[in-house]
């Protein structure tokens, strides 16, 4: 498994419970879409993955390693977190020193550097921006750009918290394309559900801190029911496509 999260419990130090005893496994390629009504714990899950939080109790793993203090460094190679907002991930005057900081701290320098820098850049469709300070480009530029500064990396997984928000559908779309396009595991923080069915096979729905339910995303999104009581919401009118039969 790429992702194994054991019985996940938090509390946050004023003593909200954000999770109660959460058990996710994702395998190696999935793209999974992780759904749920605001305050039904999302960040504060994905804040474990990489180890930005550690205090609860149960385990989470990234490739067989166990996120604790003494794996951290590595756990951040492993786990590419992109953040909603790019403007938390992009600091510094050039968009090449910004996708080479990640590989740079990992100790690669000279031609292997340039070479991870131009690579992310290139996944994401920036390379003509390597120049360029981070500030002087659009909002869907710049998360494209935070996509890159955590491929460069090469990370196990890739960790997108709400990557449709704000985004033009012209950029929505070019997105979805290039995130389609990568060989590598994702996990997506969404309240987009449309976006989930486009990317992702598999949905999970946490709500009130437990996870609700894992499976399907075509299947999940067709029970009126499921979304209701957790307060998810098709855009009106959208249908959701029934998929081809197997076998
Ligand atoms: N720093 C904090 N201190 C105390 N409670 C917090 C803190 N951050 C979040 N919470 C609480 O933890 C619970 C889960 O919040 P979390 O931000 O993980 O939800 P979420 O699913 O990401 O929501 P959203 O969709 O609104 O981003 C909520 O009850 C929230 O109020």
């Amino acid at each position: 498994m790429t992702l194994d999260v054991r019985d996940l419990a938090y509390a946050y130090p004023d003593g909200t419970q954000a999770l109660f005893g959460v058990t996710l496994s994702i395998a190696k390629g999935e793209r999974v879409a992780l759904l749920g009504p605001n305050g039904a714990g999302k960040t504060t899950l994905v804040m474990h993955l990489n180890g930005i939080l550690t205090a609860g109790h149960g385990e989470v793993s990234v490739a067989g390693l166990p996120v604790r203090k003494d794996t951290l460094k590595e756990i951040r190679r492993r786990v590419g977190l992109v953040f909603q907002d790019p403007d938390d991930q992009l600091f510094m005057p050039t968009v090449r020193e910004d996708v080479a900081f990640g590989p740079a701290n990992m100790g690669l320098r000279g031609a292997d550097l340039e070479h991870a820098v131009v690579t992310a850049l290139e996944k994401v469709g920036m390379a003509d921006v390597i120049d360029r300070p981070p500030h002087h480009l659009s909002f869907g530029q710049r998360r494209r750009v935070a996509v890159a500064t955590v491929l460069a990396m090469d990370p196990e997984i890739l960790v997108l918290d709400e990557p449709s928000s704000n985004l033009d559908p012209a950029s929505r779309r070019e997105l979805a394309e290039i995130l389609r396009g990568l060989d590598v595991t994702v996990l997506m923080v969404t309240h987009d559900l449309p976006y989930a069915l486009e990317l992702c096979d598999r949905s999970v729905i946490l709500s009130g801190g437990v996870i609700a339910a894992d499976g399907p995303t075509h299947e999940i999104l067709a029970d009126g029911d499921l979304l209701a009581e957790h307060r998810l919401e098709l855009p009106y009118g959208f249908a959701v496509p029934t998929p081809p039969a197997r076998g």
